[in-house]
């Protein structure tokens, strides 16, 4: 299975680097993991609704060249489906099983996904109705999806 996450902007805490280089070196074992990082906008304190949706739509943009036709879409948005981790799991076994060798996970920037991005979705996947930060969040995901593969293959991991 390929797993591409697609992102919006750079992290900049070494320590989220940290975690994301960890749980990329595990999921190596599982998958062959990509993660792509597309150029953020600056966002002014005060910007309007209107200019917050042009930054997104100009974010949007450059996401949507990065994913790759036949690839499962999966965006993470706050109002999206919850699962648990073992329904997570079993989703992403399904797609396997259904013949689908490529996900594509997308996060969104700080002002959030455009909606032409939300269209394109397979699955609309919400870890809470809490907004957690961007960055945060890709090790959140990383680690979720090692979780599934830990439990997909029937491997032992903490609760
Ligand atoms: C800081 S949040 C954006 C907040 C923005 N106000 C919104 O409503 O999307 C940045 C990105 O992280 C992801 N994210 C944050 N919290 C999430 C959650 N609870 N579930 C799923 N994705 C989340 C989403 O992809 C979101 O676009």
């Amino acid at each position: 299975m390929k797993i591409t996450i697609l992102t919006v902007g750079k992290i900049k805490e070494k320590y989220l680097s940290m975690a994301i280089d960890e749980y990329s070196k595990r999921l190596g074992r599982y998958c062959k993991l990509e993660i792509i990082e597309t150029p953020d906008e600056k966002v002014l304190e005060n910007a309007s609704q209107g200019q917050e949706e042009i930054v997104k739509s100009r974010e949007a943009e450059r996401i949507l060249k990065n994913v790759k036709e036949g690839s499962y879409v999966i965006t993470l948005e706050i109002d999206g489906k919850q699962f648990s981790s073992e329904e997570l799991a079993r989703h992403v076994e399904g797609l396997g099983v259904d013949g689908i060798s490529h996900i594509t996970f997308i996060i969104g920037g700080s002002i959030g996904l455009h909606e032409n991005i939300s269209r394109i979705a397979d699955l609309k996947l919400s870890f809470s109705r809490m907004t957690f930060p961007h960055q945060l969040m890709r090790v959140i995901l990383l680690e979720q999806i090692y979780r599934s593969f830990r439990i997909i293959n029937g491997e032992p991991y903490h609760k």
